[in-house]
């Protein structure tokens, strides 16, 4: 591509309040984006963090009330008309023509917008629809409705693509599908963001993430670095739980008991855990230390379980909770 530019999205201090009829409502305040050329980058955050405000801001859909933002370089929205054919975005869903067949409608969008109508074959091929191409539109599945509107951004053979929750309202065939999608046109050097509420299931996808938390950036970097840097849970198998469980307590660690099995969060050093047990007497017959992922990254930073935090984050593992916490739970 030779981008003289590192960055495909920046934004600094990029602030955006709503008024409302209750008095104001604060959409994103000061937000720090910076989003690599190539590769998936996860927007993350809970509903109402700002993502979408952000990418409507991004698209000159809506004005911010201060701050600037880039894309390749480009003061977006001032220059906008010099960068948008880069550009291709999924904001809400497409309209498109149900009684029509996929390739139809991607023909009557070509037209529209002046792209050869060869272009056509070539985006039902990257996304998997060749075959059901002359397919009526209605008869699709929701997945390859949505894989027919990531077709019709690619039609201008953009750098850049947008997706504001793509995968919302999919089945698990159906949010595969796009991840795969979304996998192999970062594979042939475009820059795909994409936003979400479940963090989880970008975490599988995204080579770089930026988690957002009320309108503010909370973490941004490589998922495995984010990962890497978390403090971890493990899991114990130990005969007596009851005096392990206090003992760990005592020594500051939030401990939980599942079936058996004591989970420990908010641990730094597994060794330390098992020094604790040890000066008690108590050996461990196993320690597994357990995955961090990005929703225990999120919790971590923000630490929120408070009034206001709508969080409401689809936790992949129920009973997530904050590491760190001392509340000594053993349940
Ligand atoms: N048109 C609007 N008028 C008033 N407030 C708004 C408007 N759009 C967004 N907001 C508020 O701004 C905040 C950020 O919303 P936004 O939709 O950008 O978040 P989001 O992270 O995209 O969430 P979601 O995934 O639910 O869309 C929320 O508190 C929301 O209520």
């Amino acid at each position: 591509m030779g981008d003289e530019h590192q960055l495909a999205i920046s934004t600094r201090g990029l602030r955006k309040t709503y008024r409302t009829r209750q008095g104001r409502s604060v959409g994103v305040q000061g937000l720090d984006l910076d989003v690599p050329v190539g590769g998936v980058h996860g927007f993350l955050g809970p509903n109402g963090s700002g993502k979408t405000t952000t990418i409507r801001m991004l698209l000159g859909l809506i004005r911010p009330d201060s701050g600037s933002a880039q894309i390749f370089g480009h003061e977006v929205p001032r220059d906008l008309p010099a960068v948008i054919d880069r550009v291709g975005a999924i904001v809400e869903s497409p309209k498109f023509y149900p009684a029509f067949s996929g390739r139809r409608n991607l023909e009557l969008l070509a037209t529209g917008i002046g792209a050869p109508r060869t272009e056509v074959d070539r985006v039902l091929a990257e996304v998997g629809l060749t075959e059901r191409a002359k397919d009526k539109f209605r008869g699709y599945s929701l997945g390859m409705k949505q894989r027919l509107a990531i077709a019709a951004t690619l039609l201008k053979d953009p750098d850049l693509l947008i997706f504001d929750e793509p995968t919302n309202g999919l089945d698990p065939a159906g949010i595969k599908e796009i991840r795969s999608t979304m996998r192999s046109l970062a594979d042939r050097g475009k820059t795909v963001l994409v936003s979400s509420h479940i963090l989880g299931e970008v975490e599988q996808v995204a080579d770089t993430v930026s988690i957002v938390s009320r309108g503010t950036l909370v973490a941004q970097g490589r998922v495995a670095d984010l990962i890497g840097a978390s403090t971890q849970s493990v899991r114990l198998c130990i005969t007596d739980t009851s005096a392990a469980t206090f003992a760990l307590v005592e020594a500051g660690y939030a401990v939980r008991d599942d079936a058996g099995v004591l989970v420990v969060d908010g641990v730094a050093e597994s060794s330390h855990v098992t020094r604790v047990l040890a000066d008690r007497g108590l050996y461990l017959s196993e320690l597994v230390p357990v995955r961090a992922d990005l929703e225990s990254v999120f919790l971590e930073l923000t630490g929120d379980d408070g009034p206001g935090a709508s969080h409401e984050i689809a936790f992949a593992g129920a009973g997530a909770r904050q590491p760190g916490d001392q509340g000594g739970e053993a349940a």
